[in-house]
């Protein structure tokens, strides 16, 4: 059970909770008011670019940084002033930081050596983690003689034998090269499968997000703008921000007016030269929307059909390609609507040009509409 459905979160305890959380740097606030509740076994992502937060976050939960205001709570315990080491959790760091003259079997048993744990109970631990995380055959090397991919399993395993209820991970894949990143990503939500411990997850990489997570938590400027499933946010953006952060390649977005015709809300693109309006049947509470408010509408480029399947759509224009990216499995292309830059997904086997013709529709049900000044959601 990696995803908790919302029956199972009313009876599920609070694996960590936080509480009105405020951290100053400086006198500098990094976090404000923040509060977040993560389930028992759960895995929970802290997305955001750099210099939101999420590290200090991570760090403020395993007790390495002094909070300015607020509470945590670890298993129903007020750990808020707790030494690191008595939280139950254990962190994985971005840099490995293994003991370089120590062996993979060593480094693994360190820990639980200094805090007395019995010799076959550390064998024990040492072992499965071991196992678990394919480093049997590599215990008796040094780190120098592993890969960057291994060295990070040996890390993920220190944290595995401590046995705790809460795993942290601070950005652990981002010094690996792609296709190691994409491995050890799949080899760390296997584990979550099998172990069923909370984890808590910092990366800037939405992809990471949406593979990995139960939840995103998406952060900007030590803020929580959404917390919900990687398919919520990824339909139902709660803001521009969010929209324009979460999809890969991003989400065009049309600028215009968002007006009330025959009591249905329409979007009408800003535009000096081809006009385009968007039937906003999807959202009916703009039934008292009064003159016109500037708008902007979210479309994502996988969303844009091509081709005659685009005339029974409520939104289809001729276009012309200006720019073709393939990327392999499809192709990324660029045109203008209403006059403004666009993009869409397309078949490869299209083969298309620049300067190619074709039509282009979508379904408005699948679009999103920002009020253009605040950037929320309407
Ligand atoms: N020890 C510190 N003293 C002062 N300011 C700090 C300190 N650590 C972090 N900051 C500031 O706090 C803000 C949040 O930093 P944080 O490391 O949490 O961001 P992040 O989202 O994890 O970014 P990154 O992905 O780059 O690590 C940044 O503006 C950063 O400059």
């Amino acid at each position: 059970m990696t995803h908790l459905s919302t029956a199972a979160r009313a009876d599920n305890p609070y694996s960590v909770a936080i509480r009105d959380l405020d951290l100053d740097f400086d006198g500098v606030r990094v976090l404000r008011s923040l509060n977040l509740n993560i389930h028992k076994g759960e895995f929970l992502v802290l997305l955001g670019s750099s210099g939101c937060g999420k590290s200090t976050l991570l760090n403020c939960i395993a007790g390495l940084l002094d909070i300015t205001d607020g509470q945590i709570l670890i298993n129903d315990r007020d750990v808020t002033w707790e030494e690191p080491k008595d939280r139950d959790i254990a962190m994985v760091f971005q840099s490995y930081a293994l003991y370089p003259q120590m062996t993979v079997e060593k480094n693994l048993s360190f820990a639980l050596k200094v805090a007395g744990v019995n010799k076959e109970e550390i064998q024990r631990r040492v072992s499965k983690a071991a196992e678990m995380l394919h480093l049997t055959p590599l215990l008796q090397r040094k780190p120098a003689a592993l890969s960057g991919g291994q060295r990070q399993r040996v890390a993920i395993g220190r944290a595995l034998v401590r046995d705790v209820d809460v795993f942290l991970f601070d950005e652990p894949l981002s010094n690996l090269d792609a296709k190691l990143r994409t491995e050890l990503r799949v080899e760390i939500k296997r584990l979550h499968q099998q172990l069923n411990n909370t984890m808590i997850y910092v990366t800037h990489d939405q992809i990471e997000a949406l593979t990995l997570a139960d939840r995103i938590a998406i952060m900007k400027e030590g803020v929580i703008q959404q917390l919900d499933t990687p398919q919520t946010i990824y339909n139902k953006p709660v803001n521009r921000f969010v929209a324009g952060f979460i999809g890969s390649p991003g989400m065009n977005f049309l600028q215009g007016q968002l007006q009330l015709q025959d009591s249905q809300p329409w979007f009408i693109a800003d535009s000096a030269l081809a006009g385009l309006s968007v039937p906003l049947t999807h959202y009916p509470f703009c039934a008292d929307l009064t003159g016109s408010k500037a708008v902007e509408l979210g479309v994502r480029p996988e969303h844009v059909v091509v081709g005659e399947a685009a005339t029974a759509l409520p939104v289809c224009q001729e276009v012309g390609v200006e720019i073709v990216e393939p990327m392999g499995s499809d192709t990324l292309a660029w045109t203008r609507l209403a006059g403004q830059a666009f993009s869409f997904r397309t078949d490869t086997e299209l083969n298309l040009k620049p300067g190619d013709r074709l039509l282009i529709g979508f379904d408005p049900a699948r679009a999103s509409c920002f009020d253009a000044r605040s950037g929320e959601r309407i």
